[in-house]
């Protein structure tokens, strides 16, 4: 039978993505929101700095005194202040992060300075000029500035920002239950030893850790047996309370690849088969229920790829993120490539000195030189021959 045409990976993406709806916002603590995506923009609640403070250990005075000598009439600490006033000829000893006390514009640092007794004396070139080393209120941000766009993640920067801000939950979206099996009558799961022809199951565990920087709930349900019935009465277990649900193998055109009529028979429907991509041409995205199912290839380096390209993007945007789409960077090639074929390729690639050098054989099966790739070479559907040296676009993998 002849092929029909195949989906273009951004139109599928796109398609994808429209199916995708975003799922509740909670009101989650700090601790429990990193990896997610604000689905508010976040404002802060406080000034930071609340006071002007001193960004080093020293001694507070008025630069118009200098060079001295000053008479030490207190100290000022992180969480202690000075209560008096700094007049002509005083200076208060000041820590790090400490108030500047009122009078004092400017902090020596103890480098330059020398103590005799109660007086300070000035040991070196001394502060440049007035509020040198004064950190003044407000210069990382004021109340109710705008520090987190809505769709932004929430990064470890991100949440030490929000903290600093003065809030203890951040609004963000539940996390994704997401429901992993495998097919194929000759698989067997990883602690059972595989004699003759039978194969460890390699690629729920490969999506699963895939997916661990993601806000996931996951639901593994190992491997299903070559049965339409098997096939569709696990998926009809996963209907109700499943938003994501990742099949392996199965996808193709074989008598046993049983996916999609599986799908249809528990009541799914099929968005798209078949994209243009290299791995992952049989890749389908349907619907069950108020789940997405994503069926991905067997082969182990298809559902690597789709599941950068397709599982861990779609997660993304139920989870609320600005721009779902896997980050891609550029290196220059180490080696010269072909001219592309018609279909999106990703090329297993090692990164050697800043350069990609492609692997010689790129067959779908082969997790060795998967796992020694540290880059995946992106390739456009009728990409010209390109040279070693040019820039191409690569997927870093590590
Ligand atoms: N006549 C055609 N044959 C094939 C086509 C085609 O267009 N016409 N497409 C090929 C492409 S491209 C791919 S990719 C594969 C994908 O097929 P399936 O999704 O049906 O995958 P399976 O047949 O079930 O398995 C393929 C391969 O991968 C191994 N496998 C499967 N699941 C796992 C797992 N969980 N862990 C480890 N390894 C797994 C399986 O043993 C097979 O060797 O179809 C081509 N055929
Ligand atoms: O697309 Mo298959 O995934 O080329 O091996």
């Amino acid at each position: 039978m002849p092929e029909s045409p195949l989906l273009p990976v951004a139109e599928a993406q796109a398609r994808l993505f429209a199916m995708a709806a975003t799922v509740a916002v909670e009101n989650t603590p700090l601790r429990h929101a990193a990896g997610r995506w604000a689905a508010e923009p976040v404002h802060a609640r406080r000034t930071q700095p609340a006071a002007d403070l001193s960004a080093m250990d020293g001694y507070a005075i008025r630069h118009a005194d200098l060079p001295g000598p000053f008479r030490l009439i207190g100290e000022s600490a992180a969480g202690h202040p000075f209560a008096g006033n700094v007049g002509a000829g005083e200076t208060v000893r000041i820590s790090t992060g400490a108030a500047l006390p009122l009078g004092a514009d400017t902090v020596l640092v103890q480098e330059e300075a020398r103590r005799e007794g109660t007086l300070v004396h000035l040991d070196g070139d001394g502060p440049a000029h007035k509020r040198r080393n004064v950190r003044p209120r407000g210069l990382d941000f004021h109340d109710g500035d705008l520090l987190i766009d809505a769709g932004a993640r929430i990064t470890p920067a991100r949440l030490a920002l929000a903290a600093t801000a003065g809030l203890a939950a951040l609004p963000v979206r539940r996390p994704i239950r997401v429901a992993t099996l495998a097919t194929g009558d000759e698989l067997v799961p990883v602690d059972t030893p595989a004699t003759g022809l039978q194969l460890p199951e390699s690629n729920t565990l490969m999506l699963a850790a895939l997916l661990a920087d993601l806000p996931v709930e996951l639901i593994e349900c190992g491997i299903v047996a070559d049965s339409c019935d098997d096939l569709g009465l696990t998926f009809a277990s996963l209907s109700a309370a499943t938003d994501l649900i990742v099949t392996t193998g199965g996808a193709s055109v074989g008598d046993h690849d049983l996916v999609r009529p599986a799908l249809r028979a528990a009541g799914g429907s099929i968005d798209y088969w078949r994209i243009a991509l290299r791995p992952g041409k049989p890749m389908l995205a349907g619907r069950l229920g108020g789940a997405v199912v994503l069926g991905l290839p067997g082969n182990p380096v298809s559902a690597f790829v789709t599941a950068l390209l397709f599982v861990r993007p779609v997660i993304a945007a139920m989870a609320g993120a600005a721009d779902p789409r896997p980050r891609t960077v550029t290196a220059p090639l180490g080696e010269d490539l072909p001219a592309n074929g018609p279909r999106t390729d990703y090329l297993r690639a090692e990164l050697r000195d800043g350069r990609a050098f492609a692997s010689t054989i790129q067959d779908s099966s082969m997790l060795a030189t998967l796992a020694r790739a540290g880059c995946l070479i992106h390739r456009a559907p009728g990409a010209p021959a390109a040279r070693a040296g040019e820039s191409v676009g690569i997927l870093p993998l590590a």
